[in-house]
């Protein structure tokens, strides 16, 4: 991709819809809306105030009705209490089946919007504008949605597709260098289960990989989605193949949980892709190389790879409830090797532990 280019990527299914990646892209947004919308619910950060602004007042010069619901920044906002704030605003305003949300933030502001989207009169059409690499990615893309409760991570929500997701690098130019490094975590997962020349990317340059000016952060960004859409355009629901993008997830979203949130979701990622990583090694699946490659790539972005808060029985405990366990039985996704991913059923409980040691070890 040059700098001028858009690449457009299609996610197949019953509601077909294009990711858009470039700059200047917001333009492009009252086509992806469709001629039928008239009202727009724009759900922004508290930080993002003005880009917010610049969307409505856009959407307003073409004719749009629309509202700001301003909420708080980062997982503050995947909460039962602002989706009821946000279904306020809806209802105050008197919005229809034929209008629309859109979500303008990172990931967890596009899974909030895309959680009302999907929950206002059973559901309306969505547009996610994604502001940080994450959500670029990963979040604004696929239709999962939701939010958390005190039990755990994700817990409510729903699969909603989006009418369109807009992928504008410009955004980048404002995001904190550690919140660039947290969404790399998730391409860097891409890279593990599905496209491996994303790991030879980052480990040739890590310089461009991390400067969100490069052409190789674009093509990052393209590779993962990519991966992301081909996934989704098979099993939206998760029936089986999409629990490969949960790779690194069942030990991350413990961390998450554990730590009240004061992880970022990209950083319990990178601990939780060496923990499961660690894990496939014992069980004989992956190859002591192939597992030290996700610690050196990750370390090489600045990433975590330890944790050490020293609470295997809460990690543990969240871990059960982690979506893809059946019953008691714990499931990983772990890797046969490189783009081979796989299941792991019900490993034995001392092996669990074997592996937190090796994340928690120096
Ligand atoms: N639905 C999915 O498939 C999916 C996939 C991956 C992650 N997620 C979810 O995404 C969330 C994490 O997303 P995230 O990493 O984007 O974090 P985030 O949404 O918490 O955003 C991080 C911070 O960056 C700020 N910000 C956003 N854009 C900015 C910009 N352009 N410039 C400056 N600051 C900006 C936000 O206000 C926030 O404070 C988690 O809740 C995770 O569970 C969902
Ligand atoms: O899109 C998916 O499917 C994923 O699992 C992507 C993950 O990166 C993402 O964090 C997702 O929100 C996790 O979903 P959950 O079902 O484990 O809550
Ligand atoms: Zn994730």
């Amino acid at each position: 991709m040059t700098s001028t280019d858009t690449v457009r990527i299609t996610v197949e299914g019953d509601t077909p819809y294009d990711v858009l990646i470039g700059r200047g892209l917001l333009g492009e947004l009252r086509d992806l809306l469709g001629p039928k919308v008239a009202k727009v619910l724009v759900v922004h950060p508290r930080a993002l105030r003005s880009t917010g602004e610049a969307v409505r007042d856009d959407l307003v010069s073409q004719g749009l009705e629309a509202v700001l619901a301003e909420v708080p920044d980062g997982e503050e906002a995947k909460s039962a209490e602002v989706a009821a704030f946000c279904w306020t605003v809806l209802g105050q305003s008197d919005f229809t089946r034929s209008d629309a949300v859109v979500g303008v933030g990172g990931g967890a502001v596009t899974d909030l919007a895309g959680f009302v989207a999907a929950t206002w009169l059973r559901g309306v059409r969505v547009v996610q504008v994604p502001t940080t690499l994450l959500a670029m990615v990963d979040a604004a893309v696929g239709g999962k949605t939701g939010i958390n409760t005190a039990e755990g991570k994700n817990l409510v929500g729903s699969f909603h597709p989006p009418a369109g997701v807009l992928c504008d690098l410009d955004a980048l130019d404002t995001l904190p260098p550690h919140d660039l490094r947290a969404g790399l975590a998730e391409v860097v997962k891409c890279g593990f289960i599905a496209d491996p020349r994303i790991l030879e990317l980052v480990e040739q340059d890590v310089a461009a990989a991390t400067d969100p000016h490069s052409p190789v952060l674009a093509e990052l960004v393209e590779r993962a989605v990519r991966v992301k859409a081909r996934v989704v355009s098979e099993d939206l629901k998760e029936s089986d193949l999409r629990e490969i993008l949960n790779y690194g997830h069942t030990f991350a979203h413990a961390v998450e949980l554990v730590e009240r949130y004061q992880w970022r979701h990209g950083a319990a990622v990178s601990v939780g892709l060496v923990y499961v990583a660690e894990l496939a090694r014992m069980a004989g699946r992956l190859s002591a190389a192939d597992a030290d490659r996700h610690r050196s790539v990750l370390q090489s972005l600045g990433l975590p790879t330890t944790y050490r808060g020293d609470r295997w029985p809460q990690l543990l405990d969240a871990m059960k409830r982690d979506k893809k366990s059946r019953g008691s039985l714990l499931r990983f996704v772990v890797l046969d090797g490189i783009g081979r991913p796989s299941r792991l059923e019900g490993p034995d409980p001392a092996m669990l532990q074997a592996a937190y040691a090796e994340v928690s070890a120096d």
